[in-house]
């Protein structure tokens, strides 16, 4: 596959210039860049979703075409496959009737659904990829890897020869756990060694030097290099992703952590949580870890009044706290950057001024007037201080990249200045420069007093910025982690084998 002088512009911003790529056949090519470098749109270009600028030229395994007539009907005909992060998969059907979808039931005679033949073809479908799970088994109950690992199933069973087409995926990895990317790495890597072209976007740089055989790397809409792998190291591909030397992703400690309890949970019941008891003191960051399914993110809804609570209780400073709605829990203090932002942490269709604004909208009123001056000043320095890309306070927020979506979010919650800050997987989606953005703002907050509940899969990140872990399994706190045992490796083993015991 290649691609030539390869352009969109939006409204005016050009954010892909002249891009080239060039996939070999039975490669694995990752696409790397910052947030906003263009990666999402020069996937949407191939799969005919954007129309290119004029001038540019798309070529696949013998298709051609100027790509400003490029559409999906043509993607599809030059044999690429697309697979998108949450991908389209229909929870309430079975792994069987998803793969339907894609192709259709066997029929017999008067048009009547062959089930047993359906079920004979899902099954060899199954085993072509790899995929343990019994075809009459509703996709809801699938791990997610395997939702993801359907996915790719259903868009290449139709492919005519065993591989010919060029399988593209946008950060297949980024909503997953680090066990289920293991297991979906395998799989890739399986569909790889079978000669299947694969094109994929990550910020995870280490799973890109396991995985990937080349990457083209993206700046600001251009083409920066295309590289074999093996000639890289991280720091190199965060050199490149930056444009220049990135001084560590973790910031320093700044100081002790306080002795006083700001919050304190006992005996906590709610949707999952049976009965959790943890304390929270004042500048501490508590990270927060466990397996899909032991109730991380049902713990900081319960805390932020966005699930009811059947039993216990919480204390906020010392005084007793019944979160019954997040209005509430917003005004003893609490904040909560929630996992998807694309439905609830942003105000998709409002600037990214009023994004900032909305949650400090008293701050601005004087006299029944809105101080436009002072709120304008305050977003600049606001987009400065998150490096939110484009540099600018007026685009919507909904046409941002995610990673620049997830920069405003924060920047919005960490300005309440919050007693207690609740975050749940906060870099998912985000470049490296941002990551370290990200980490030293939640420092400060912390050094002022604020107390964070942190919950992330990635326990690199658990390791360097939580001052102490509580492993959940099943709804309660299984283990709490200290002191030389916050280390990644150890966590991982934790979270696993406490499974076991
Ligand atoms: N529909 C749109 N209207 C206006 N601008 C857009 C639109 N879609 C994308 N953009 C802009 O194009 C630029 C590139 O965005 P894109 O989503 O391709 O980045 P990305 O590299 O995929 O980023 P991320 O890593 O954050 O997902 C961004 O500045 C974004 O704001």
């Amino acid at each position: 596959m290649r691609t030539t002088a390869l352009s969109k512009t939006f409204a005016g911003t050009t954010v892909l210039r002249a891009a080239h790529l060039e996939v070999r056949r039975g490669e694995v090519h990752a696409l790397l860049g910052g947030n906003g470098s263009g990666k999402s749109t020069l996937i949407k270009l191939l799969a005919g979703v954007y129309h290119a600028d004029p001038g540019g030229r798309i070529q696949v395994q013998g298709v051609s075409s100027s790509a400003d007539e490029w559409s999906p009907t043509v993607a599809r005909s030059a044999g690429l496959h697309f697979v998108h992060q949450d991908p389209a998969v229909f929870p309430t059907l079975t792994v069987a009737e998803n793969l339907a979808i894609g192709r259709g039931f066997v029929r017999g005679v008067g048009g009547r659904i062959d089930w047993s033949a359906t079920l004979r073809r899902t099954a060899e479908v199954l085993e072509r990829f790899s995929l343990e799970v019994s075809p009459d088994t509703p996709v809801a109950a699938l791990r997610p890897a395997d939702r993801t690992m359907l996915a790719i199933a259903r868009a290449l069973q139709d492919q005519e020869g065993a591989h010919d087409g060029v399988l593209v995926l946008d950060e297949p990895t980024a909503s997953l756990p680090a066990g289920e990317v293991a297991i979906l790495l395998a799989a890739l890597r399986k569909y790889a060694a079978a000669g299947q072209t694969i094109v994929y976007v990550s910020h995870r740089l280490s799973e890109v030097l396991e995985l990937a055989d080349r990457v083209t790397v993206l700046r600001d809409g251009a083409q920066v290099t295309t590289r074999d792998t093996c000639d890289l190291t991280e720091e190199g591909l965060v050199e490149l992703i930056a444009g220049r030397k990135l001084d560590g992703v973790f910031p320093e400690r700044h100081g002790a952590v306080g002795q006083d309890v700001v919050m304190s949970v006992r005996g906590l019941a709610a949707g999952p949580l049976r009965g959790v008891d943890l304390d929270l003191h004042r500048g501490e960051i508590l990270g927060v870890a466990g397996l899909l399914g032991s109730g991380r993110t049902a713990l900081l809804r319960a805390i932020f009044g966005d699930l009811p609570v059947t039993a216990g209780g919480i204390r906020l400073a010392g005084k007793p706290y019944r979160p019954s709605r997040p209005a509430r829990a917003m005004k003893a203090g609490i904040a909560l950057v929630p996992e998807d932002r694309g439905t609830e942490g942003l105000f998709a269709s409002l600037s990214v001024r009023e994004n900032f604004s909305a949650s400090v909208v008293s701050r601005y009123w004087s006299r029944a007037r809105l101080q436009h001056r002072r709120e304008r000043a305050d977003a600049r320095q606001l987009v400065s201080a998150y490096g939110v890309r484009p540099a600018s306070d007026l685009p919507i927020a909904g046409t941002l990249s995610g990673g620049n979506q997830q920069k405003v979010v924060i920047a919005r919650w960490l300005r309440r200045d919050p007693v207690v800050l609740l975050l749940d997987e906060p870099t998912q989606g985000v470049d490296v420069q941002a990551r370290a953005d990200i980490y030293e703002h939640v420092r400060q907050a912390a050094a002022a007093g604020t107390a964070v509940l942190l919950v992330t899969s990635d326990f690199d990140e658990l390791a360097h910025m939580a001052d102490r872990a509580v492993v959940l399994r099943e709804g309660r706190v299984a283990v709490e982690v200290h002191g030389a045992d916050l280390d990644p490796h150890r966590l991982t083993e934790l979270s696993y084998l406490i499974k076991e015991t």
